[in-house]
């Protein structure tokens, strides 16, 4: 059987994501010489797990790429809450850090919550600050949460009409399903958000126009579970024996959909673009 090409209807991340990063290092390169301010981000990541390891340094190649500082604070696995607290303070008070991430999860005797708490929301590179979330559900789009934001980013250069639309957002992460909700909302959607108390998912996802899936759950959404035409974005990672996989099973449902993120290659690389935009975007702003 001949395999169907489906190129057009992949939403190519890694295209995109260099067509932002190649903006903002102009922007870069334009802060250099106008003002003689590099940009500068401080990851901070307590303890050694790899997965995290890999997305810090996904993170610091980025920052290579368009000009930007970046200064990597290892922290060891028996930090302290205070530990923590006062190497925020010190990147809070340095005028040659513009944006603080703080790489998530942390290890369980640690706060985030307090610890996302105690970052400028100035330098809020991940836009996780309670802050800038309120303003991002009053429509204040400032530093926002970089996923959600991947997504609209791609919506608008595939020129998606959102207005009026379903959009059906599965998981209610503080991190993904929650800010894409309100990114959603504030662009005149129609939002319905499911999450694993959600009974009967596929009577939602069959509805959606667009559909944003974001649970870490390997494939949860099958062909049968979407309408002929649908806008999908894949923003789940499960590791399983050294590959990666999207929550949507892909190859099926490709020949249902528009336009479909693959995973990798997908909404990961947007990420780390929108991050990068970010840091310029608060070092124009200090
Ligand atoms: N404070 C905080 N901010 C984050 O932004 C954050 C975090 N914590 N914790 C973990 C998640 C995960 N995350 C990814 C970013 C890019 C890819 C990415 O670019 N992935 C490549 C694949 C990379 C590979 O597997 O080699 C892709 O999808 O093509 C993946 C995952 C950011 N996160």
């Amino acid at each position: 059987m001949a395999q169907e090409n489906y190129d057009s209807r992949r939403i190519d991340g890694k295209s995109l994501a260099g067509k932002i990063e190649a903006q903002v290092r102009q922007g870069v390169e334009k802060l250099k010489g106008e003002k003689n301010v590099t940009p500068g981000l401080a990851t901070i990541l307590v303890g050694e797990d790899p997965a995290s390891r890999m997305y810090v340094r996904l993170k610091h190649k980025a920052c290579e790429r368009v000009g930007i500082h970046a200064e990597d604070r290892n922290l060891p696995e028996s930090t302290t809450q205070e530990e923590l607290l006062g190497v925020i303070r010190e990147l809070n008070s340095r005028n040659d850090v513009h944006g603080i991430l703080l790489q998530l999860p942390l290890p369980k005797h640690l706060d985030s919550k307090a610890a996302m708490l105690a970052i400028d929301p100035a330098k809020d590179a991940d836009g996780f600050h309670p802050y800038n979330m309120g303003k991002l559900l009053i429509g204040e789009e400032g530093l926002v949460p970089c996923t959600p934001k991947g997504v609209i980013r791609a919506l608008e250069e595939y020129n998606v009409e959102v207005q009026g639309k379903h959009a059906v957002v599965v998981g209610h992460s503080n991190v993904v399903g929650k800010p894409m909700a309100a990114m959603l909302i504030n662009r005149n959607a129609t939002v319905s958000v499911c999450h694993v108390f959600t009974d009967d998912l596929k009577k939602y996802t069959l509805d959606a126009d667009i559909l944003v899936v974001g649970t870490g759950v390997k494939h949860l959404i099958r062909e049968d579970m979407v309408k002929e035409g649908a806008v999908i974005f894949d923003v789940g990672i499960t590791e399983e024996n050294g590959k990666v996989y999207g929550d949507v099973d892909f190859d099926n449902v490709v020949r249902k959909a528009s336009l479909i993120t693959p995973v990798p290659g997908g909404v990961g690389p947007m990420t780390i673009a929108i991050l990068m935009e970010h840091v310029l975007t608060a070092a124009k702003n200090a």
